[in-house]
C-alpha cells in the first residue's frame, strides 16, 4: 500500500547541508496501523512531509500503490497536532469537516451521508452547528479526525495528534482511533514521541533513530487486537514491550546505530 525506499534528505541551510533522514526504508500493508516513534529530531516530521508528497525526499522514493507519490495524493489524509490552526475558525464544526469533500465536487446529498456518519463516529453528532473555538480542545482534534474519516482516505498520517490534549481526552482519542481504524479498514501511520502511546495503539512500532536518522528497530506489538486502556497496560506483555521500547530510544539518543547502517 506505502511504500518508502530508501529515503534520504537532506536540507541545505546558510551554515551548510544538514542531513536529517539518511536512509529510510519500510512498507506498510493495506489496513495496517504502525506508530513511528524516535528521538526527538529524528526526522519524523521531515518523513511525514515527504510521505504526505508536502516535500520532495534528496534521494529515494514514496510509492503510494505502487504510483510515485510526487504531490499531496487524493486518498491521502493527514491529521496534525495543532488543531487549532488546522480548522477554520469562521466555519461551523459540519462545514469544516464537509470542506474536503465540496473541493472534491461531491454532491450535496452524498456529503451530508459521509459528514453525518463521521460526525458520530467521533461522537460530536450533537455539536454540528457550533465553531471550532466553542469546543474544548479534545473536541477540536475530533472535529480533525472527523474531516480525514469523511475524506475516506486509504492512508491516514497523524502527528503526534494528541500532544496538546490532557491525559484523559487522550486515552479516549487513542481508543477512538484504534475503533475507527477497525471500522475502516484505513492503514495508519501514527507518529509519537509518547512510547506507551505507541505500543498501545500499534500492531507495529517502528523505531528511529537520531539524525542522520535510520530505522533503528522495526517492531511487531503482538499484544491481543482487543485493546483497553487498563487491561492492555497491566499486562505483563504491554510492560516487556514499552520496556523495549524505552531501552532502543535510550540507546538511539546515546548516538547507537543498528550494525546494517552503521556506516
Ligand atoms: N526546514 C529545515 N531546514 C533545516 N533543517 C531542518 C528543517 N526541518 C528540520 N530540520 C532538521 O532536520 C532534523 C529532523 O527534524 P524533524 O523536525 O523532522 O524531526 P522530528 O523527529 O519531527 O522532531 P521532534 O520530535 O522534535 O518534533 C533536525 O535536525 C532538524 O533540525
Amino acid at each position: 500500500m506505502l511504500s518508502v525506499r530508501g529515503l534520504k534528505k537532506v536540507y541545505q541551510t546558510d551554515g551548510g547541508p544538514i542531513e536529517a533522514v539518511r536512509n529510510l526504508t519500510f512498507d506498510l500493508r493495506p489496513g495496517e496501523l504502525a506508530c513511528l516513534v524516535g528521538p526527538s529530531g529524528s526526522g519524523k516530521t521531515t518523513l511525514l512531509k515527504c510521505i504526505s508528497g508536502l516535500m520532495a525526499p534528496t534521494e529515494g522514493e514514496v510509492l503510494l500503490n505502487g504510483v510515485k507519490v510526487s504531490g499531496p495524493p487524493k486518498k491521502m489524509a493527514v491529521v496534525f497536532q495543532e488543531y487549532g490552526r488546522s480548522l477554520f475558525p469562521w466555519m461551523r464544526v459540519r462545514e469544516n469537516v464537509e470542506l474536503p469533500l465540496k473541493n472534491q465536487g461531491m454532491p450535496k446529498a452524498q456529503r451530508d451521508k459521509l459528514v453525518d456518519e463521521a460526525l458520530e463516529a467521533v461522537g460530536l453528532d450533537h455539536v454540528p452547528m457550533s465553531y471550532p473555538w466553542q469546543l474544548s480542545g479534545g473536541m477540536q482534534q475530533r472535529v480533525a479526525i472527523a474531516r480525514a474519516v469523511a475524506y475516506q482516505p486509504e492512508v491516514l498520517l497523524m502527528d503526534e495528534p494528541f500532544a496538546a490534549v490532557d491525559a484523559q481526552t487522550r486515552a479516549d482519542l487513542e481508543d477512538l482511533i484504534r475503533t475507527v481504524w477497525r471500522k475502516l479498514g484505513v492503514t495508519v501511520l501514527f507518529v509519537t514521541h509518547d512510547i506507551d502511546e505507541s505500543v498501545y495503539l500499534g500492531e507495529r512500532v517502528i523505531i528511529l533513530s537520531s539524525s542522520p536518522t535510520v530505522i533503528q528497530e522495526d517492531l511487531v506489538i503482538d499484544l491481543p487486537d482487543e485493546r483497553d486502556q487498563l487491561n492492555t497496560r497491566s499486562l505483563p506483555r504491554f510492560t516487556e514491550l514499552r520496556h523495549h521500547v524505552y531501552e532502543q530510544i535510550q540507546l538511539a539518543k546515546a548516538g547507537h546505530r543498528p550494525a546494517a547502517a552503521a556506516h
